[in-house]
């Protein structure tokens, strides 16, 4: 029996469910403050390498930058030795900090860089940072009872002008936790000109950001601008514009293409809040090449005394060098485990034998009773489309959104599944990250993600701002390479996965980048039979004349060519003598 036969065995048509296991006794996200004392000795760079690279790089960021000693155990002992002789004031720093581990610990809080402020429990405690009162009614508008732990900790490190990097689960409220510092930094409108830029992935978020801008932004006086059409741009920036924004949110292309326009149509040179969201998307390599886009745009933010700040539910090793070599006093706020999936999303694996398999599963879901709205992630357009094609008919208001739809279409789809005009939506990765639906019950991985960070993001699209949520992923004997790395997130994240599924080979470094770029080739969705291989009814090929009435097809195409058909008799051959 081969490996094909035992997987076959052991998972056909086994769902792994993530069961709710007892919250373990401290807050499922791990609390870990990270002292001086605790960074990495000698004795301890073995425990560097359990660590991923990502927080190897940013523990080694202590080094660069000092650390926090918010919780120093070594001190902490000292002090306790001999509590007698500290002075009243040195008492009362010391229960303040006490207080502050402890609201730290409560909410997966941890921090690393030099006297990083305390966070916050309530947004009334605000007030201390001298909020602008209408930005505080905006903000309570919102009708959140309390900032969620992401929140608590970056907003008080960005009132303070702090460069931070920021890693929160998804749905975790980072927009609110940047866009409301840059507000009330900017204080109010001033015709010099852009003092504050964000940028996000897809034109999807930056939409999302900007309107979440524009209710922070209210009589304020703040002008909050996205850039819709470049081509409109000369007539929007161009010098001759007399309208002046304080506030640019974008996607890197597009600000990158008005810089280098003749004369550039933007000028950046006043950027004193430079904020990206699903940083380290944006610090890919590859076809969107975001990297050098940013490059580009970092470089003409000239202001010597901006800010800058990276959000993200993951992060990873060029983001951490990045930093490294940008920023100074950094600050870096990691909210629960980081690089892991949020926990209040039921996970499933699904195993489904093939890609026809798959079809048949959503079915089945469909059948049982789906629970909309629902997103359907695949790895392509082209798969998209034809699993587009084919849920078409099966009676649920599904659409499709991808990259070659127009920006109208794509708006109106994504109006359209926000007003629950649409149940399923069929996506591709540019649905991935940040896109902010209410209520999405299910994430279903039509195809399996590329990456486990792809995972994180995109099962992230349900399960937000604290609601429950549901992801099923599908997987065929052809995804076992990746299937280790999910296994362990679910697991990470307080699920329940077959040991097996952990103890699988892990994959090469090389194929886990190959396959990240290059998706798995999978036989097609489509169940249609491909029109190639069989000849079109003769009223669908414009080549042909139409059949006329009471002829034979031998007839027919006799006048179609004006020649006898050929004898399809075999030709008799000649014995030889
Ligand atoms: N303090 C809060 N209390 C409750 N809900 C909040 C709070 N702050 C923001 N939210 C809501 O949480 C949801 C998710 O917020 P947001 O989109 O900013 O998450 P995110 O962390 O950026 O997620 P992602 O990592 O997927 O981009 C939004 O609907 C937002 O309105």
């Amino acid at each position: 029996m081969d490996t094909h036969d035992i997987f076959r065995q052991l998972t056909a048509g086994v769902r792994f469910t993530k069961k709710r296991t007892a919250p373990p006794a401290v807050n499922a996200k791990k609390s870990q403050i990270i002292a001086k004392e605790e960074l990495p000795k000698p004795a301890k760079v073995a425990k560097l390498a359990e660590d991923d690279t990502a927080t190897q790089q940013f523990r080694l960021l202590a080094d660069n930058i000092g650390s926090n000693d918010t919780t120093n155990p070594a001190k902490d002992k000292r002090k306790k030795g001999n509590k007698k002789q500290l002075s009243p004031e040195q008492l009362e720093q010391q229960q303040r900090e006490e207080q502050v581990q402890a609201i730290r610990k409560e909410h997966g809080i941890t921090v690393l860089g030099k006297d990083v402020p305390a966070p916050i429990s309530t947004f009334d405690e605000l007030q201390q940072y001298k909020l602008l009162p209408r930005l505080k009614e905006n903000l309570l508008s919102f009708g959140f009872e309390q900032p969620t732990p992401i929140q608590m900790q970056a907003l008080p490190v960005l009132l303070k002008n702090r460069a931070l990097m920021a890693c929160a689960p998804t749905g975790s409220g980072k927009t609110l936790a940047f866009l409301t510092p840059i507000i009330n930094g900017l204080r109010c409108h001033q015709t010099t000109g852009l003092r504050a830029l964000v940028l996000a992935p897809t034109r999807e978020l930056a939409q999302q950001i900007y309107r979440a801008c524009m209710e922070l932004t209210r009589s304020t006086g703040l002008r909050a601008h996205i850039i819709s059409k470049v081509s409109e741009a000369h007539q929007q920036y161009g010098p001759e514009c007399k309208q002046k924004y304080d506030i640019l949110v974008s996607t890197p292309n597009r600000v990158r293409f008005l810089l280098q326009q003749q004369p550039p149509l933007l000028d950046l040179s006043r950027i004193e809040w430079f904020v990206l969201d699903e940083a380290d998307r944006l610090m890919e390599d590859g076809k969107n090449n975001f990297k050098e886009q940013l490059d580009v745009i970092y470089e003409a933010c000239t202001h010597s005394q901006k800010r800058v700040a990276f959000f993200s539910a993951t992060y990873t090793v060029p983001v951490a060098k990045w930093a490294l070599r940008h920023l100074k006093q950094l600050v870096r706020v990691t909210i629960g485990v980081a690089n892991s999936a949020t926990d209040t999303v039921q996970q499933e694996l699904l195993f489904v034998g093939s890609e026809s398999g798959k079809l048949i599963a959503v079915r089945e879901m469909v059948r049982q009773g789906l629970q909309p709205p629902v997103l359907v992630f695949v790895q392509s357009k082209e798969r998209a489309k034809q699993l587009f094609e084919e849920l078409l008919y099966d009676g649920i208001n599904v659409d499709v959104i991808h990259a070659e739809r127009t920006q109208h279409q794509r708006d109106n789809c994504v109006r359209a599944f926000r007003e629950g005009n649409i149940w399923v939506l069929i996506c591709t990765e540019l649905m991935g990250r940040g896109i902010d639906f209410k209520g999405v019950n299910l994430v279903i991985n039509y195809d399996f993600p590329p990456t486990s960070i792809s995972y994180i993001h995109r099962i992230g699209r349900t399960g937000r701002a604290g609601r429950p949520g549901r992801a099923v992923t599908f997987f065929t004997q052809d995804d076992t390479a990746n299937l280790r790395s999910i296994a362990q997130i679910i697991k990470n994240s307080g699920g329940e996965v077959p040991d097996y599924m952990l103890k699988m080979k892990k994959v090469k470094k090389s194929e886990a980048k190959m396959r990240a770029k290059k998706p798995l080739e999978r036989e097609d969705i489509s169940t249609k039979i491909k029109a190639e291989r069989l000849p079109l009814p003769r009223e669908f090929d414009k080549t042909k004349k139409p059949m006329q009435a009471g002829k034979t097809q031998k007839q027919q195409k006799k006048k179609d060519t004006g020649k006898k058909p050929e004898n399809k008799k075999p030709k008799k051959v000649k014995k030889s003598n």
